[in-house]
């Protein structure tokens, strides 16, 4: 018997507004993430990939379609999903420490002073942060913060992981490291993880499959497998002559002109 997937998401849409200035968003968007697996999500500037994730974690309704997580209706944000944004800076609390950051989100789960204290110290070993427990946000780097709010998501132990372009912000290098960072921690904790980028390169290296957007009205062009070999190296991997041809298939996709992206969707 074939059990359901982690992440299940079926003809959905999203239009904004109504009338002469409705604007659909999200016209067909249909994909499945299986329990374990990282699906990285790459489209477009402005193909609705924020209003995807939104919907994907119950903070916003759409207006078609359904997306079941563990095999659930999601029908408002479900436990055991967690979301790294973009925008670190704005969602560490400054006031409170690092742990005092990570430990926040623990006290809906009401598991005791010992596993929280536990949970805290594992997760900020596990981003490289152990010896920055006390700072504050305003004391550390972009990409150390960034790591802080992975560590808050790790340390909930969720069933999923959305992250939101989380490193569009972040320096070249930092960003390398950040990248091997998501694939470290999804191996250490067997983490199901929906990745969503603009970045071609991003999203290759980082995937067991690539889900490609068309630009509005945003529909799933395709599902790209990518069988590159684990562990991934920077460098090594991105000189492997599957990763340069991956990386060109998601390229051409993403770059058609917009007519013939939307009048001639792709599927697998
Ligand atoms: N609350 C809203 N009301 C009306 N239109 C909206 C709203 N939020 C987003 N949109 C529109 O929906 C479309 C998709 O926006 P969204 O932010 O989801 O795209 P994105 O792919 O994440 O963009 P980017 O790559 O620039 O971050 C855009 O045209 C945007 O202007």
């Amino acid at each position: 018997m074939r059990t359901a997937p982690m992440l299940d998401v079926s003809s959905l849409t999203h239009t904004y507004g109504g009338g002469t200035t409705a604007h659909t968003a999200l016209a067909d968007i249909t994909f499945s993430v299986a329990e374990g697996e990282l699906v990285s999500v790459v489209g477009p500037s402005g193909c609705g990939k924020t209003t995807l994730l939104r919907i994907l974690s119950g903070l916003q309704r759409p207006t078609g379609g359904e997306v079941s997580f563990q095999g659930r209706p999601v029908t408002g944000v479900p436990e055991g999903l967690a979301m790294v944004f973009q925008d670190y800076a704005r969602s560490l609390y400054p006031w409170q420490t690092v742990a005092g950051n990570v430990r926040f989100p623990l006290r809906h789960l009401r598991l005791g002073r010992a596993e929280t204290d536990r949970r805290v110290h594992e997760s900020l070993s596990a981003v490289g942060l152990e010896g920055h427990a006390g700072k504050y946000p305003s004391q550390l780097s972009g990409g150390m913060q960034q790591r802080v709010a992975i560590a808050r998501a790790l340390a909930y132990q969720p069933g999923v992981l959305l992250m939101d372009e989380p490193f569009a912000s972040i320096d070249a290098q930092t960003r390398e490291d950040l990248e091997d960072l998501v694939l470290h921690v999804r191996e250490r904790y067997a983490m199901t993880i929906v990745f969503v980028t603009h970045d071609i390169d991003e999203s290759v290296y980082l995937a067991d499959r690539v889900v490609v957007l068309s630009g509005p009205p945003t529909r799933v062009m395709t599902t790209i497998d990518v069988p590159l070999p684990h562990p991934r190296d920077q460098i090594e991997t991105k000189e492997l002559r599957e990763f340069v041809a991956l990386r060109g298939e998601v390229a051409r996709l993403i770059r058609r002109p917009s007519t013939e992206r939307t009048a001639e969707p792709i599927s697998r």
